[in-house]
């Protein structure tokens, strides 16, 4: 769709008084993803500085540790496709097998070392996505991984923008504010705020210029970001969408949901590193605002997906550094027992994870997010009480 708009796209910026478009026009050249060959042809070409990724936090398949998921189908098909060097003809299926077989081809063409770029939502994906490589390299072709850690750089990101899935109206909208037919076009809130750390060997973009912050410590922005943006982003999306709303700003306008994501918010930020630095009730307020756009209308089955990962990340950590501390975590626990009776209920939501397991019961799903969740048996029987709260439609 991009090739054939000379990788040319609009964005829509939506704020509350209106809609704003720019064409986009840095990219040169759009490849279909399914074009191994051509994939791997760039990245072992010496001008490619560096790779950035967008995938979803599932598409990484790491287990809850941070290792790669050796068990997921995708993962063990695409280490023996590697290791067998079959990947012209059988081409590696998931991101990392991808990104592995372009790394090889750089190695073999002496085309020096790179940087990668993850922006999906994971904390410290930088170190993620590069331990993964390299364990996934080493099972491989150990002088792969070897080199892997001589020469890729893994920048970790934060990308702080709301963009809700485009719509045919949306693409009318732009189309004909910018007087072409656009079938690419990107929707986002005016705010922004993109955080990177770490080392690009040969050279970036001067993307400072489009407001880009580049930092030393990047865990403070990326947590605060991750747990109260996102955090309350699934906790309005199960908890709506079991009370009946669709839209993040029907479900933050529900008194119910907007204080339980005000006692979320107090549970995640007595964890946040570095918190006085975080101008945090600043943050809380502007996120109220930016939840509230109700012209931008972020729908909530966008955020539900990929619930069993994006609830580890973002609300776990919370639940149980709050359970250290002796206390409960009940917001942060309404929110994952808002996914678990919506799975219980049969309502479907997509997730990656889910179709591995059978098992539907509180204890076999609480194991796919965390199983310190469902080894714990007190927090298990507690997370239990808040699942029938939600079943029942109370738990206000
Ligand atoms: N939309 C936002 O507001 C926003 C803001 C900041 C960060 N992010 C990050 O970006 C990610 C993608 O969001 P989006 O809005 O671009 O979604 P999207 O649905 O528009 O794009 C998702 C992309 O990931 C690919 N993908 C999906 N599952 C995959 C898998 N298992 N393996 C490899 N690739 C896979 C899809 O092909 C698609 O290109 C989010 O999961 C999040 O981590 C999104
Ligand atoms: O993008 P996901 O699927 O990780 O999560 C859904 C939203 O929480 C997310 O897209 C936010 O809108 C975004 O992270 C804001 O920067």
């Amino acid at each position: 769709m991009l090739a054939e708009q000379d990788g040319l796209y609009t964005l829509l910026e939506r704020s509350a008084a209106g809609d704003r478009a720019t064409v986009v026009r840095s990219i040169v050249e759009a490849a279909d993803g399914a074009d191994l060959a051509r994939f791997i042809e760039l990245v072992a070409a010496p001008a490619t500085a560096l790779i950035t990724i967008t995938i979803t936090e599932a598409g990484y398949r790491l287990r809850a540790d941070g290792a790669p998921d050796l068990e997921d189908p995708g993962v063990a098909a695409d280490l023996a496709t590697l290791a067998a060097q079959t990947e012209a003809e059988l081409p590696p299926v998931t991101a990392l097998g991808r990104i592995l077989a372009g790394l090889r081809a750089r190695r073999r063409a002496g085309s020096g070392p790179l940087a990668i770029v993850p922006c999906d939502n994971m904390p410290g994906n930088g170190a993620l996505v590069r331990n993964a490589l390299v364990a996934l390299a080493d099972r491989v072709d150990p002088r792969l991984a070897a080199w892997i850690l001589a020469s890729v750089a893994v920048v970790s990101t934060s990308v702080d923008r709301i963009a809700p899935a485009p719509t045919d109206d949306d693409r009318e909208i732009a189309s004909r504010l910018i007087g072409l037919r656009d079938e690419a076009t990107v929707v986002a809130e005016p705010f922004r705020d993109w955080v990177l750390s770490g080392d690009f060997p040969v050279g970036r973009p001067a993307w400072e210029r489009a407001g880009a912050r580049f930092v030393d410590d990047i865990e403070p922005f990326e947590l605060r970001k991750l747990r109260l943006l996102n955090g309350a982003h699934s906790l309005l999306a199960y908890g709506g969408l079991l009370r009946g709303h669709e839209t993040v700003p029907d479900a933050i306008a529900d008194e119910v949901l907007a204080r339980r994501v005000a006692a979320a918010w107090d549970e995640a930020e007595r964890h946040l590193p570095r918190a006085d630095e975080l101008e945090l009730d600043r943050y809380r307020a502007a996120l109220l605002e930016r939840f509230s756009n109700r012209r931008l209308g972020d729908r909530l089955v966008r955020i539900a997906a990929d619930g069993s990962t994006k609830l580890r990340l973002r609300i776990v950590p919370t639940l149980v550094a709050e359970r250290a501390a002796g206390r409960p975590g009940a917001a942060s626990m309404a929110a994952i027992a808002a996914w678990v009776a919506l799975q219980q209920r049969g309502v479907e939501l997509p997730d990656a994870a889910l179709p591995r397991i059978e098992d539907r019961s509180t204890a076999g799903l609480l194991r796919l997010i965390d199983p310190r969740l469902a080894d714990d048996a007190g927090l298990r029987h507690e997370i239990q009480r808040a699942v029938d709260d939600a079943a029942a439609g109370a738990g206000g």
